[in-house]
């Protein structure tokens, strides 16, 4: 075991009983967080992404199934552990902001009470010094004027200072793995740019690990020190970013890249979409789940779900093909 891991999940299976159907949301997924990464994790919707994270946090209902082979931060069982432990693991070991940060914000209290309410409970702290850390804690995230913000309320926050005051939350407590779902997209992309910004400081100065959970490729290009490419409940693809968007080998991961809107020029377009719908968890195909908009696809893919295949100490993909063959076919395709 590496001494610098911070989260290590191991064949991760989370399935779903609901109206007499199995979910299988996440279908052995591996992936681990060390000192110092900014991990993202990325995929179109419904591919298992929140599910996993979710599933570490034990923040599932009742109707989730969690199994794996091991699941461990900071060298700590979350297998083993009891609700209670793992409550008091949320917030001081790993914290988790969301899209919305109107859902987790009381809108009849104050944003102070929030940030004290959150010290107070995991931290030994008297009121006026809960107080205190909250404002330093606000201006850490770039909210100005802290101190008079703590006595407003959620909605005299814009969407972006909103997403702050989360992140401030979350942070109250420093954790060591904060996992940040999709906590842009519900802002636009001068706010987004900030937000992604702060993160990475946060990561280079505050020395915090993060996951961050995007449906955009394009979101992940500045911040992300690793991706992994989610899809059907299954890692496709991962690598460093830079192998990725370099030398991306999976056909999801290249469409996906080919799909980033291109905004330079003040368009929102996406460049090209990838045809078709993601699968039905429900009853997964048996095979490759990308087969049924695949441009590659064939009746090999269908037989089985094919494992990864390694190009670096870093690199794999879940192909049948080798990245050389799918280069020979996307040739022979634009010659066409
Ligand atoms: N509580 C639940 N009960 C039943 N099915 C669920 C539950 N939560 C998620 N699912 C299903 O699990 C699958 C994976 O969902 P998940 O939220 O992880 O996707 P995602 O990749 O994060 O996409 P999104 O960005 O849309 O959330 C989806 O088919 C979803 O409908």
């Amino acid at each position: 075991m590496k001494e610098n891991r911070v989260l290590t999940i191991d064949n991760l299976t989370t399935t779903f009983e609901s109206h007499k159907q199995k979910i299988q949301a996440v279908r052995g997924v591996s992936l681990h967080v060390d000192e110092g990464d900014i991990l993202a994790i990325v995929g179109e919707s419904g591919s298992g992404k929140s599910v996993t994270m979710k599933s570490v946090m034990g923040l599932l209902g009742e109707n989730a199934d969690v199994q794996a082979d091991h699941l461990e931060l900071l060298q700590k069982d979350l297998l083993s552990m009891s609700e209670k432990e793992k409550r008091k693991m949320r917030g001081k070991d790993m914290a988790m902001i969301f899209q919305d940060p109107m859902t987790a914000l009381n809108p009849l209290k104050k944003i102070g009470y929030h940030m004290i309410e959150v010290l107070r409970r995991h931290q030994n702290l008297s009121k006026a010094e809960a107080r205190k850390v909250a404002i330093d804690m606000l201006g850490k995230v770039g909210i100005p004027s802290a101190e008079s913000r703590m006595d407003q309320y959620p909605h005299e926050f814009s969407g972006g200072m909103r997403q702050r005051v989360m992140i401030a939350m979350a942070l109250c407590c420093q954790p060591r793995l904060l996992i940040a779902d999709e906590p842009t997209t519900a802002l636009d992309v001068t706010i987004q740019a900030q937000i992604l910004q702060l993160l990475k400081q946060l990561n280079e100065n505050e020395q915090m690990n993060i996951i961050l959970i995007t449906h955009d490729l394009g979101v992940v290009a500045s911040l992300a020190k690793r991706i992994e490419v989610m899809y059907g409940g299954l890692i496709m693809e991962e690598g460093t970013t830079e192998e990725i968007f370099e030398h991306p080998t999976h056909p999801y991961t290249r469409a996906l890249l080919h799909a980033i809107p291109k905004c330079e020029s003040g368009c929102r377009e996406r460049l090209e979409p990838i045809p078709g719908m993601a699968p039905s968890l429900a009853n997964p195909p048996a095979g490759c789940p990308f087969v049924t908009r695949c441009r590659f696809a064939c009746e090999e893919c269908k037989k089985g779900i094919p494992s990864m295949r390694a190009y670096s100490d870093t690199q794999s993909s879940r192909c049948i093909f080798t990245k050389e063959e799918l280069d020979e076919k996307e040739k022979k395709e634009e010659e066409k």
